[in-house]
């Protein structure tokens, strides 16, 4: 609660004004007997305290006033047994307590300090102790104002400084749509600062604000997707506003924004695909994958469009993510869309967004397509070769323009998007035959990358075997050390028309199927140790063929020992084999 000192001017003013009226001195103290005002002897102690705190134990009258809350007249200051040291020469005196929500904060008195003005003050002592009775409510009142006012300053700051530490633009305007508030927020938002904003009109700043609507219906919203300013410059903002309502009637709006993009990023980061991938996470040693690595890193620091090429299963998302995680564009979303996965009838939608009642069943608010989500970062889109014709124009468009206009909309809405697109069809093929756009097919063919299917990089593959090994180990909780010699002969000779999302998917399997501290070839999928089979099989044939032939031509020889026409040493020497490996082979062959 605020003492009486705070208002000491208008107390000043007021003990004037009674003092020239009344011809008597007037004085006023605090709670604390701190002399806040006084005329003629007091001005001079205004700030000091009443001598009678001196005295602290006696009942003198200032302590009777405060601790009875009545007033008091003294007739004779020299006789009265409460009026204390009369130090300054009084005579007499009327002195009245000032309350404050049933508490006393001070005194207002009226001395004399001559026979005269004794005179006055006795003569007329019920009107003056009424009328002092009125000035010590008048008093307490500018008190309780200046709190209130303080109250409100304290609360204004506190909201000031909420609105400026919020993310949100904030912009208030008053019944005449004048802005009378605006945050921080709000002017880098806009990109205008808070001194030509605030006493302009909502509209000079925002055409067609919605604001506008707001103040004629008194009906705010919540979460409205609105643009701002005009193309290129144009923002898409989300807002919020709420109609400050008073009598009923709408007396102002407060709107709350945000950049739609950083709305999207932060539920990206939030809740969207995490996955940070590097291109040290693309296994491999061959010099083809590190070539293509090589390609990929340089053309992540630009933004042109990108085409990878390469057949299923070959890593294209996998150098597509990563491109995106080594370019400037890391921190925003890296959006992912199958063109050949999504149904035709729902891709243009899912591409370039809709507004709502574009068709039956549409959201209300309309939806942001994947160029919007994407907004800053990189969309990649899977099986370009599967895009529709009408879709490839489209999306040529957006190339060229770098806008989108949802379906079912008007809205033209910018975007910075890097293009990543992948396809393990022949688009050269298809433009040949008419399928593919040709002009598509140049804006997106800017930098191409070519990823070697797996059967021509074969030194990848121990490498990745190890790698999915691990990978698989810890996510089944398996300890397996390693594979046999067979298996990785085995891997080494499929052909893996699948890729490394086939090996990838036999690496799984062996983990789940095997038993024992190694892979052996049992626990490998079947396609993959038949074929081995079948080539090991080959192998043995021509070794068999080889053993019956070396038997054979033993056999004729021995004849030839047994008849007496040649020794063994003869023989030996004869095939260029030592005597004991003649021995061992003569036995070996049971001959
Ligand atoms: N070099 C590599 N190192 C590690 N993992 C790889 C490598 N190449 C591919 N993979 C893995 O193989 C699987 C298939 O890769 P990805 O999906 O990138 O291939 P894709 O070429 O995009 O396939 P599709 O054309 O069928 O979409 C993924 O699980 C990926 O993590």
């Amino acid at each position: 609660m605020l003492s009486l000192c705070t208002i000491g001017s208008t107390a000043q003013q007021v003990a004037e004004a009674i003092s020239a009226v009344l011809e008597v001195e007037t004085e006023i103290l605090a709670g604390d007997l701190t002399i806040v005002a006084g005329t003629g002897k007091y001005r001079e102690l205004i700030g000091s305290r009443d001598e009678e705190v001196n005295y602290p134990d006696a009942s003198y009258l200032y302590t009777r006033v405060l601790k009875t809350g009545r007033a008091f007249v003294v007739e004779d200051p020299g006789r009265d047994p409460f009026y204390g040291p009369v130090y300054l020469g009084e005579t007499g005196e009327i002195c009245c307590p000032i309350h404050r929500d049933n508490r006393i904060i001070g005194i207002i008195a009226l001395v004399a300090f001559n026979e005269e003005q004794r005179k006055r003050l006795l003569q007329k002592r019920e009107q003056l102790q009424t009328f002092l009775q009125h000035m010590a409510f008048l008093l307490a009142s500018r008190v309780a104002e200046m709190e209130s006012y303080s109250q409100l300053e304290l609360t204004s700051g506190k909201l000031s400084a909420v609105l400026e530490s919020i993310h949100e633009g904030i912009i208030a305007v008053d019944r005449d749509g004048m802005i009378t508030h605006c945050n921080r927020a709000a002017e880098k938002l806009v990109g205008k600062p808070r001194e030509e904003m605030l006493g302009s009109r909502i509209d000079d700043l925002w055409p067609d604000s919605p604001l506008t609507d707001v103040l004629l219906t008194g009906q705010g919203y919540r979460d409205r997707e609105e643009l701002y300013g005009r193309p290129p410059e144009q923002m898409h903002l989300l807002v919020t506003a709420t109609p400050i309502m008073q009598n009923s009637r709408p007396a102002g709006v407060v709107a709350s924004f945000r950049n739609m993009a950083e709305v999207r990023s932060l539920a990206y980061q939030l809740t969207g695909e995490q996955r940070r991938l590097e291109f040290e996470h693309i296994k491999g040693i061959s010099n083809q994958l590190a070539e293509v690595k090589k390609q990929a890193s340089k053309v992540a620091q630009g933004s042109s469009t990108v085409l990878i090429r390469g057949e299923s299963g070959t890593g294209k998302e996998l150098f597509a993510r990563a491109i995106h995680h080594a370019s400037p564009r890391r921190d925003r979303p890296f959006v992912i869309v199958n063109c050949g996965a999504i149904p035709e009838t729902l891709l243009e939608s899912e591409l370039f967004g809709y507004e709502e009642g574009a068709f039956t069943g549409a959201r209300r608010g309309g939806r942001a397509g994947k160029f919007e989500l994407a907004e800053g970062g990189t969309i990649f889109l899977d099986e370009i070769g599967d895009l529709p014709l009408h879709l490839q124009v489209k999306l040529l468009h957006v190339l060229q323009r770098r806008q989108v206009e949802r379906v079912g909309g008007n809205k033209v809405i910018s975007v910075n998007v890097r293009v990543i697109a992948a396809t393990h069809r022949n688009l050269e093929e298809m433009c040949a035959r008419g399928e593919f756009r040709e002009d598509l097919y140049y804006r997106l063919n800017v930098i191409p990358l070519e990823i070697p299917p797996l059967r021509e990089r074969r030194e990848d593959i121990e490498i990745l075997m190890e790698h999915f090994l691990n990978k698989y180990c810890s996510l089944l909780d398996k300890r397996i050390t390693g594979f046999e010699q067979d298996v990785y002969q085995a891997f080494i000779t499929y052909h893996w028309p699948g890729n490394v999302r086939e090996l990838e998917n036999a690496v799984e399997y062996a983990v789940n199927m095997e038993a024992g501290p190694v892979i052996t070839l049992d626990s490998v999928p079947a396609r993959i140790r038949n074929s081995w089979l079948r080539e090991e099989g080959a192998e043995a044939t021509l070794k068999s063929q080889l053993i019956n032939t070396e038997k054979e031509i033993l056999a004729a020889y021995l004849q030839k020992i047994q008849d007496g026409t040649m020794t063994r040493g003869q023989l030996a020497k004869l095939l260029g084999i030592s005597r004991i490996t003649l021995y061992r082979k003569i036995k070996e062959y049971g001959l």
